[in-house]
This record gives structure tokens, C-alpha cells and sequence, in this order.
């Protein structure tokens, strides 16, 4: 336990604490961060998604540099601001047509999905949202209230809330049987306590990412959109994780050929600064003023660093180094499966991937303690990585979209070794005893 790690015990509270390992740095580069033991550390997380240019990318620097020199207020709640403006111009220009109508500024994945769960039925007057066991909204009671992560559990949730299950092709044995399964139980539902009409959204993961890295199968999303279609059902797809780049695609929802009718974003969209968006129909997103605010929403210096991504995502060509990575994770990850037993699945796009540990590959038993155990071991190698999953099981990959094949190679090797060193038995489960996880 290093000397910063133990003065954090000291001093900061763990309300906030998601703990695998004494990670504690002083600072990073590209797709590294430096313990403050002086160690390289690669990271594979960027702090679960949100450092999607890396650490100290200069472009970021500059925008939010800038936009502190000549700062244009501190808010957007009682002013226009020109960053919001043009950062809402430019989200507007990025997203379907039936989604292009106004956008809503927040600090977080949780307080833009808590704006659109109260929005839609406001607006509507429609009083159910369904979700998906297993979906994570967020960490306000509002975005807790449409989530069905476990970790959530014993929170109370909305009293229109219905939770259906997310289709898991590996669980399931095919891609296949989990769509029919999943639809049914929609069909189900439709067909003898809920009524369509009543219900004003659909919150969806087009990647279901904290439940598991879950990838839909192929044509799942396009029943699921003509059933809102057909009933009047606003389609709400959360980017927050898996968006703007990170699937190889701009939108992650693209793998799926829908358009929803709401789109939210979040975490990678600041850089690691805070900043979520709302995109929606006017309809929606100009209900009502007096709404949903917080002082710093709408802030130029978020808003320039959200426009600096977005333009750096263009430049650079993140999309496609996301894919092309990606693809080579995959792949590489794939061959693993050879040498490595607790390999049960590995699924993704892009730099959205899961790598699912089990200790019976025919039963498919989640392999937790070695998953906590491999995840606590690469941090000593070196490699930041952490899990997901409804089990703790699955190895979550959601790199700086700016990684290179190299880099991607190198945290891949070290990944190789603890896996190695886990089956070997040689970590120490003690080593687990103030580290909670989920
Ligand atoms: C699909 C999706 N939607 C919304 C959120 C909430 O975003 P915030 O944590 O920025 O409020 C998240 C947040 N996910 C959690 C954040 C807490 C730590 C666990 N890992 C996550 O990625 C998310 O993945």
C-alpha cells in the first residue's frame, strides 16, 4: 500500500470507493498514468470511459485553457453562452434526424438520464419507462430509479418502472435464442400487466457495458424500435459509455441500424472533464423551463472541452483507430481463449470490450475471486483494467480512444501473465481484503 493510497484513507471519504486494487497516481500521458510509487501504469479503463483523448491531450489543454483566459461566465442557466451554443450546434448536426431538436446540458451520465426519465413523462403524460436488468443509469436517485444493476439493488426504484431482461448470447448458447427469449418477455409483458400506451420511454444500452459488456444481437434493436414505433414509445439510447467512437462506429447504436428518438452522452465527451448532453425532439427537450438545472451546467470551460473532443474525434480519426484496435484486441484476445481456461468469452466493439471469466466453461460458473484476483495482479504488472458484470465476472476494456496497436498489444501481454499467474495460484487472496469492488 503506497504512502499517497494510505493518506487518501485518511482524508477521503469511501462513499465514492469502487475499490480493486491501491491504484493511486500522480499524474498521466496518452494512455498512461504514473503511480505515485514512479511506475508506469498502461491504462486500459480511462477512468471507466471517461478519458477518451487520454491523459493531457494537448488539444484539451488549449480549449480548456482558453475558455478559462476568457471565460465566458460559469453557467448557462441565466445566460447564453457561445461554447454551449456551439457545442449544442455541433451535437445537433451528429445525431438522426428525429433526435435533432434541442439539447440539454448536465455534469453526468446520472443527471442527464434522470433529466430524460422525468422529461419524457412530464412531457408525455405517459407515467412507465422500461429498462433493462442489469442497465446502469446512473448514481442519482433519479437515474438509480430507471437502473436495474445489481449493485443498485435495495434502492428504490420508479413506481412505473419495468425491467426486462438485456439478451446475453453467451448465457444463452447463440445470439439467436437470446433475442427470441428477450422479446418474448416483452411480448409477455405487453400482453398481461403492462400497456404500451402507458408507457413514455425505453431506455436502452446499445452496449449493455456495467452489466457485462453485453453486445445485442444482430437485429435485436430494430424489433425493439418498431415495437416503440408502433406504439408511440420514445426510444432513449445512453451513449454515456460506449458512445461518441468508442464501438468504431460514432454512435454505438449504429451497430444496431436504429435511430432513437433520444440520445444521451457523457464521460468521454468532457475528456475526463464533466459534461453530459441530452439530445432530443423539441418536443421534449423544450417541455418546460425551470426544469432540471444545477449552477454550473452549460459551463463554457466543460462545453469547450466537450467541442475539443468532438473536433479531435474528427482530426484524428478516433473512429476509425478504434476499430482498427479494437479488431486487433479482439482478435488477439480470441487466441487467449487457447491458453487460458477461465477465458469463457470474449465479446465487443471496437474499444468496447468484455472478456468474461468463468471456472467451468460448460456451466459457464462466473469465475468472481479470480476475476477480482487477475484485475488486482495487472495492476502489480503494471496494466490498469477493471470488471463489470451482474457476476463481477467480465474483464470491462475501455481504453483511450487514442491507444495505439502497440500499447493495445503490451496491456494484452500483461493480461496474458496474471491470467498465467492467477490459474497458477500464485496471488494471494489476502490480497483482496480491503478491495470491495462491486
Ligand atoms: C451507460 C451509462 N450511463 C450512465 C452512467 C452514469 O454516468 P456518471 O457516472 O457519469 O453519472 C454510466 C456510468 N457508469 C459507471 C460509473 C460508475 C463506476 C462504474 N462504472 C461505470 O462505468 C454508464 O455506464
Amino acid at each position: 500500500m503506497t504512502g499517497l493510497y494510505e493518506r487518501e484513507s485518511r482524508s477521503v471519504s469511501t462513499l465514492a470507493h469502487l475499490r480493486f486494487f491501491p491504484q493511486a497516481v500522480t499524474g498521466g500521458k496518452g494512455s498512461m498514468l504514473r503511480g505515485d510509487d514512479g511506475r508506469d501504469l498502461l491504462d486500459f479503463a480511462a477512468s471507466w470511459g471517461a478519458a477518451s483523448l487520454g491523459h493531457g491531450h494537448p488539444a484539451l489543454a488549449d480549449a480548456v485553457n482558453r475558455a478559462l483566459t476568457d471565460q465566458a461566465g460559469a453557467s448557462y442557466l441565466s445566460t447564453a453562452n457561445e461554447p454551449s451554443v456551439l457545442l449544442a450546434e455541433k451535437l445537433l448536426s451528429l445525431v438522426p434526424e428525429r433526435a435533432a431538436g434541442r439539447v440539454w446540458f448536465g455534469h453526468s451520465g446520472s443527471d442527464a438520464n434522470e433529466t430524460v426519465a422525468r422529461a419524457v413523462v412530464a412531457a408525455t403524460g405517459r407515467p412507465r419507462i422500461i429498462s433493462f436488468k442489469g442497465a446502469y443509469h446512473g448514481g442519482t436517485v433519479g437515474s438509480v430509479a430507471i437502473s436495474g444493476h445489481p449493485a443498485q439493488g435495495g434502492i428504490e426504484k420508479a413506481s412505473g418502472l419495468s425491467l426486462v431482461p438485456y439478451p446475453d448470447s453467451y448465457a444463452s448458447g447463440s445470439p439467436e435464442a437470446a433475442s427470441k427469449a428477450a422479446l418474448a418477455h416483452i411480448e409477455e409483458l405487453f400482453a398481461t400487466s403492462v400497456s404500451p400506451q402507458d408507457v413514455a420511454a425505453f431506455f436502452i444500452e446499445p452496449i449493455q457495458s456495467d452489466g457485462g459488456m453485453l453486445v445485442p444481437p444482430p437485429g435485436y434493436f430494430r424489433e425493439i424500435e418498431r415495437l416503440c414505433r408502433k406504439h408511440g414509445i420514445l426510444l432513449v439510447c445512453d451513449e454515456v459509455k460506449v458512445g461518441l467512437a468508442r464501438t468504431g462506429r460514432l454512435h454505438a447504436f449504429e451497430h444496431s441500424g436504429i435511430e432513437p428518438d433520444i440520445v444521451v452522452f457523457g464521460k468521454g465527451l468532457g475528456g475526463g472533464l464533466p459534461i453530459s448532453a441530452v439530445v432530443g425532439p423539441e418536443a421534449i427537450m423544450n417541455h418546460a423551463s425551470t426544469f432540471s438545472f444545477q449552477t454550473l451546467h452549460g459551463n463554457p470551460v466543460c462545453a469547450s472541452a466537450g467541442l475539443a473532443v468532438l473536433e479531435t474525434i474528427e482530426r484524428e480519426n478516433l473512429v476509425a483507430n478504434a476499430a482498427k484496435v479494437g479488431d486487433t484486441m479482439l482478435s488477439t484476445l480470441r487466441a487467449l481463449q487457447e491458453k487460458h481456461p477461465l477465458i469463457g468469452h470474449v465479446r465487443g466493439h471496437g474499444l468496447a470490450i468484455g472478456v468474461e471469466l468463468v471456472s467451468d466453461r460448460e456451466a459457464r460458473t462466473p469465475a468472481i475471486e479470480q476475476t477480482a484476483l487477475t484485475v488486482y495482479r495487472a495492476f502489480q504488472l503494471g496494466l490498469v483494467i477493471y470488471y463489470v458484470g451482474l457476476n463481477s465476472n467480465v474483464l470491462e476494456f475501455t481504453p483511450p480512444l487514442t491507444m495505439s496497436e502497440d500499447e493495445a498489444l503490451r496491456g494484452i501481454a500483461i493480461l496474458d501473465q496474471a491470467l498465467s499467474d492467477v490459474e497458477a495460484g500464485k496471488v494471494d487472496p489476502q490480497l483482496l481484503e480491503r478491495f470491495a469492488g462491486w
